[in-house]
């Protein structure tokens, strides 16, 4: 197994409650099983995985990347399970000849995944122009970072954006900033702007506050929650509406739809984002997507927020949609 680190910073920072992201270091992962080539990634991002000197490590350290599976070797480093799993996922599907999303279980052909733009924290009068931008460039649903102004402050942002946004599906996300206090005050708010969606609206360890924030108007998205408790954990406790599936953070593509899987089997929807990943991870959290039948807009449109990426003109969004790959494996090889 070859390990390669890259750096890839972003063209400019994604401003959100809990801090801005500004680059985004990570290894590539390479693999052959039985004589075909598989390429994973790793890219793992402080706070929602294990650190990078972590991951680093945890990756040299492997010998057998299946028997480091089968052993679960890399329970404490999910970032350097998402690689690891990748790359055997893709070389495993091009063996089988198969696209990573039929390879995944996918029931039927799927050209495309709906993406939501992702708007991070700034002024009103910013933060509406990137939304009518978005709705101009097809995208079906628009995400906004808030949580780092005042509330009152995020509001006006976001009456900002319905007054030239009339239509679009819109969605906030928190990134947990907010006391119950203060959610319980801002829902009803949101709700008759017509914000379909609240991502992560309180800190991470609540369950019953955000189980107390639904049925208001707004579907509750849990994101951070489910990697301080488990998805099962969320569920039991009814907290969700939507689980934000991040594959890099659950420990790989395999894990995260199991993830889906399990809480559409409860009636529970889920979709599926990314840590801002490089390309090879953004088309597998692309090929994992396009494996759920009618998924709802997903946070994959996340390209363009990078000033340069492992490969080019990979899992890039066209008219709201982000296509998906129909060769074999996850990405055509070089
Ligand atoms: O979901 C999206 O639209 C993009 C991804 C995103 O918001 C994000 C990116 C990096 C770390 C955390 C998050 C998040 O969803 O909170
Ligand atoms: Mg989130």
């Amino acid at each position: 197994m070859d390990v390669e680190p890259f750096s890839l910073p972003l063209s400019r920072p994604l401003e959100t409650a809990a801090g801005a992201i500004e680059s985004r270091e990570g290894f590539l992962v390479e693999v052959t099983i039985d004589g075909v080539d598989g390429v994973g990634e790793a890219t793992p991002l402080p706070g929602w995985t294990e650190p990078p000197e972590v991951c680093g490590r945890a990756l040299r350290d492997i010998e057998q990347p299946r028997t480091a599976l089968e052993g679960d070797e890399l329970a404490d480093a999910p970032a350097a399970r998402h690689g690891v799993t990748l790359a055997v996922l893709d070389a495993a599907a091009r063996a089988a000849g198969q696209p990573l999303y039929r390879y995944l279980g996918a029931p039927e052909h799927r050209e495309s995944v709906p993406v939501n733009a992702t708007v991070g924290d700034g002024p009103p009068a910013e933060t509406a122009s990137a939304a009518e931008n978005a709705v101009n460039e097809g995208y079906p649903a628009v995400k906004l970072k808030v949580g780092v102004r005042p509330p009152a402050a995020d509001i006006d942002r976001i009456e900002a954006v319905r007054r030239r946004c009339p239509d679009v599906e819109l969605r906030v996300d928190a990134n947990g900033a907010w006391s119950g206090e203060t959610a319980l005050e801002i829902v009803p708010r949101l709700a008759a702007l017509g914000v379909a969606v609240v991502e992560q609206p309180l800190s991470a360890e609540e369950l019953a506050g955000h189980a107390e924030l639904r049925g208001r108007g707004v579907a509750i998205a849990v994101d951070e929650g489910l990697l301080e408790h488990s998805p099962r954990a969320v569920l039991a406790a009814e907290a969700a509406d939507i689980l934000v599936c991040k594959p890099m953070a659950l420990g790989g593509i395999d894990r995260a739809r199991d993830v889906v899987e399990t809480a559409r089997a409860e009636g529970i929807d889920a979709l599926v984002t990314t840590t801002i990943d490089g390309a090879i991870a953004r088309a597998g959290a692309v090929h994992l997507a396009a494996s759920v039948p009618e998924i709802r807009a997903c946070g994959l449109a996340t390209a363009g927020l990078l000033a340069s990426d492992i490969r080019d003109g990979i899992a890039t969004v066209e008219g709201g949609s982000v296509p998906v790959s129909q060769g074999k494996g996850n990405i055509p090889p070089r």
